[in-house]
């Protein structure tokens, strides 16, 4: 079953929630309006027609954002979300539906259906995640002010790897970011240290490697402590599903930081990202120049070190 969601945004961010009415599949959680798509229908066309049939409103133009495919017991669906920024007419609910205009971030992630948890992280992730260059433990000042002008310039996540660094020093320069990062809305995630991102508190995160995907039965940090995991194969995926907010998956490409790995590619990179609910970020070998392949691909963006300083 492919189900067409459309994310409705306004000028101010907020995003537009309606809730399953009563004696309905998932009565009473909220969900993105929409609705199944007919055969032989394009999707953003029946994305159109649903939002005419739902909320009155004629959808101008729509992007994809996320597509999710998800089981519920029986029902298998893909859920297909688009990102609407322009329409005509004001929503109503014409299903008797209650509807409420909501702020991503305002957004409790259990009171929407389970499979648009993974929307609303797509909606609030960034489409570019910049990881730091390893670098010499005297580096350190250098990265300091290379990190703050990074942040000041509106960049929204970023990975603090230095393995060459022992952990503390790490956290200490989280500490020393952290109050700017959080003043700009950027998040600050920590590689593999999920100690060090519950001390730290909101705003830091965790990106864990790949041998720790399975470590935890649940989520070892709130979800307002984001979670990546880092992603080779649909095992990893699979893995990371129920712990991690979102993937990175590599190599797609040659890299310069792992030589040998043998690359994805753009096709089996988007077979992976199709077969997995989570937003995946494309990594190994990539610049901006990426992120729209990266996006055709069904990505949420792409993640680099080299192409990003
Ligand atoms: N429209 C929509 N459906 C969603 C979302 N999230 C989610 O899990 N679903 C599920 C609920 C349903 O099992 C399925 C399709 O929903 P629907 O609204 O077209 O159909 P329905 O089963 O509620 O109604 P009916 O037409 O069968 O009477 O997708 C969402 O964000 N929007």
């Amino acid at each position: 079953m492919h189900v067409m969601a459309g994310v409705l945004i306004d000028s101010q961010g907020r995003v537009l929630l309606a809730q399953r009415p009563p004696g309905k599949h998932l009565a009473g959680l909220w969900e993105f309006p929409g609705g199944k798509l007919e055969a032989g229908e394009a999707p953003a066309d029946g994305l159109v027609r649903e939002l005419h049939e739902e909320l009155g409103v004629e959808a101008t133009v729509s992007e994809p954002l996320i597509r999710v495919p998800w089981h519920y017991g029986e029902r298998s669906l893909l859920l297909d979300a688009r990102m609407v920024r322009a329409w005509q007419g004001e929503p109503a609910s014409l299903d008797g539906q209650a509807l409420q205009w909501r702020f991503p971030d305002a957004v409790d992630l259990g009171m929407l259906a389970p499979a648009d948890q993974h929307i609303l992280r797509a909606l609030q992730l960034p489409v570019r995640y910049a990881i730091t260059a390893d670098a010499p433990t005297s580096a350190q000042d250098e990265w300091q002010n290379c990190l703050r002008r990074a942040i000041a310039a509106g960049e929204q996540m970023i990975l603090l790897r230095f393995p060459q660094w022992p952990p503390a020093r790490i956290r200490a320069l989280a500490a020393t970011l952290l109050p700017e990062a959080r003043a700009r809305g950027a998040r600050l995630l920590l590689s593999g240290d999920v100690d060090g991102a519950l001390a730290l508190g909101e705003g830091v995160g965790v990106q864990l490697k790949a041998a720790q995907i399975g470590q935890w039965q649940e989520r070892p940090l709130p979800s307002t402590q984001w979670i990546g995991a880092s992603c080779h194969d649909a095992d990893d995926l699979g893995r990371a599903l129920g712990i991690a907010d979102f993937a990175t998956l590599s190599p797609v490409a040659v890299t310069a930081t792992h030589p040998d790995a043998s690359p994805l590619g753009w096709s089996a990179f988007t077979q992976l990202v199709d077969a997995s609910p989570l937003p995946v970020y494309a990594l190994g070998g990539m610049t901006m120049e990426q992120l729209e392949p990266a996006r055709q691909a069904g990505g949420q963006g792409v993640a680099g070190i080299r192409g990003f300083w």
